[in-house]
């Protein structure tokens, strides 16, 4: 089965919105994000519905610890079974070393063990915000392709980022390294909370891997032509 590169990011707190939204696709495979506001909420029940229905799960708990920590909790997790889970490259490269173990240690024997992938710079965060909040010194798109070279040593298959970076970390990194974009907007939707955005048509010019998308599609009016032209804009980008 090929994976959709389009990852719905379902941001909800309860169960019911995420199926009220799902419905409306009917019985199409998706790509889903579950991140900590539905996960804390609604935990491994709803992880196991979704891969009933034949979805692909992108876990998004971007974890950030010390590597003991990650590393067994990332054992855990990866019963789960799910197709993609994240950690903070900010935790460095022994964390994200101890990352992969766990994952590895944890996979059942005969699976697939889930794509392993680092958050670089967070798109909600502007040059300037990592600049003189985080004192993190440089151009915001040096820090991103520096983080990805280091997830690249510790073995990790790609990143997050926005896909305005994407081709430089393809060129440090290699083409086969993934790139997972947030930050998606179709043209006149609210920037809301990101700041390093594009359009969907940009981020496969951009040759992102995949694009994840919360609510250019959640809160539109009709999700199913968000949806809908969200993927007609993919095809228009090559
Ligand atoms: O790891 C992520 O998924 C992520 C990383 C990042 O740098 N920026 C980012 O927006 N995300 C997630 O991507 C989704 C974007 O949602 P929208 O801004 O509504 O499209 C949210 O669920 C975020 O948690």
């Amino acid at each position: 089965m090929s994976k959709s590169p389009i990852i719905i990011a379902l941001d909800y707190s309860d169960e019911k919105p995420v199926w009220e939204l799902l419905n409306q696709f009917g019985d199409e495979q998706l790509f889903v994000k579950v991140g900590m506001e539905l996960y804390y909420s609604c935990g491994n029940s709803l992880l196991s519905k979704l891969k009933e229905k034949g979805h692909n799960i992108f876990l998004d708990l971007k974890l950030h610890d010390i590597p003991n920590t990650v590393g067994r909790a990332m054992q855990s997790l990866a019963r789960l079974e799910v197709d993609i889970i994240n950690v903070h490259a900010a935790g460095g490269c022994l964390m994200m070393e101890r990352a992969l173990e766990g994952l590895e240690k944890g996979t059942l024997s005969g699976k697939d063990r889930p794509t392993c992938i680092a958050v670089t710079q967070l798109t909600s965060t502007s040059e300037n915000v990592m600049q003189e909040e985080l004192k993190v010194n440089g151009k915001i798109e040096d820090i991103v392709v520096h983080y990805a070279s280091l997830a690249k040593r510790s073995g990790l298959d790609g990143v997050v980022s926005s896909p305005l970076e994407v081709p430089l970390i393809k060129e440090a990194c290699g083409s086969s390294f993934l790139t997972v974009t947030p930050g998606i907007r179709l043209a006149g939707d609210s920037k809301d909370d990101q700041q390093r955005i594009t359009t969907p048509k940009e981020a496969r010019s951009l040759e992102s891997d995949f694009i994840v998308v919360g609510r250019s599609i959640t809160a539109s009016v009709d999700p199913l032509l968000a949806l809908q032209t969200i993927k007609k804009e993919w095809s228009e980008g090559l």
